[in-house]
């Protein structure tokens, strides 16, 4: 049984199905939610010392926070849509609402924050797109939360796999605080299948193997990255998303690829 695969469960009364604390992940940066929202139902939460981006991973919803309110916000339906989503940043120290519109699937991605950012709307025009690898590497990435966008310790990603194809690959790790050549960051992958019934496979490895595990991952599941190379195939007929929140003591994404691997980016 491994301990970086975490399963949904059934939802709770403030819809919620899954959930990385740092104290569950047993790290000390990351942490993440889903809740899956029946149109009219209402998520009242506070921030606490944590920064968060809300991301709309289908559906639309009223998010409000202070003075700020941003209405019947969202317009991906069905994630595997694949245009760039509606989120929202929101600085640690503060209350907010969501109120679905529509049924509505939310992330809500978190880390330590330092109050140095107000709340503000990541509109999908926002999002970066773009496409990296070739061949069976090929897949397609929207960065929601990037390091180049104002936050304090938060990095927020997206990634389509297609049927067939690798990501986070050739194998890449973020595990010693080295910069400029390595950033020391946690990492959660939060897995999405089309169709459903699909799964995919994720493994989590250091160079010494004292961590190595391989995970079947099915529709809904995070998989938990505390250090080392997390590749991830999708097997032919099942399209693979995820969505990636990292975070560590300092907010750059440095990764270095595992050297047995690098000849596949060097051809
Ligand atoms: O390039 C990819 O396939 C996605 C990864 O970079 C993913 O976002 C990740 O592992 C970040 O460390």
């Amino acid at each position: 049984m491994t301990s970086l695969l975490v399963r949904p469960n059934k939802a709770d009364a403030q819809g919620k199905v899954l959930e990385v604390t740092p104290e569950s992940a047993g790290w000390e940066h990351v942490g993440f939610r889903v809740h899956k929202l029946a149109k009219g139902q209402r998520l009242e939460a506070n921030t606490e010392d944590r920064e968060h981006c809300l991301v709309l991973v289908s559906g639309r919803a009223t998010v409000t926070c202070g003075e700020h309110r941003w209405e019947d916000i969202g317009e991906r339906m069905d994630v595997f849509e694949k245009v760039a989503p509606y989120s929202v940043y929101l600085p640690n120290g503060v209350s907010y609402s969501v109120e679905a519109t529509t049924e509505l699937e939310l992330a809500v991605c978190s880390a330590p924050g330092f109050g140095n950012h107000e709340p503000r709307l990541i509109s999908p025009d926002q999002v970066k797109r773009s496409t990296r690898g070739s061949g069976t590497n090929t897949r397609h990435i929207q960065d929601i939360l990037p390091e180049t966008e104002p936050a304090d310790s938060l990095l927020v990603v997206e990634v389509f796999t297609p049927p067939g194809n690798w990501s986070s690959y050739p194998p890449h790790k973020h595990d010693v605080d080295d910069l400029p050549n390595e950033s020391k960051l946690e990492e959660t992958y939060y897995h999405r299948l089309n169709p459903s019934q699909g799964f995919a496979f994720q493994r989590v490895y250091t160079d010494d193997r004292s961590l190595d595990e391989s995970m079947a991952v099915d529709n809904g599941c995070c998989v938990l990255v505390p250090r080392g190379y997390h590749p991830a195939g999708a097997p032919h007929g099942y399209e693979l998303y995820y969505l990636n929140v990292m975070a560590g003591p300092k907010r750059a994404w440095k990764f270095t690829n595992d050297p047995d691997h690098d000849w596949i980016v060097k051809q």
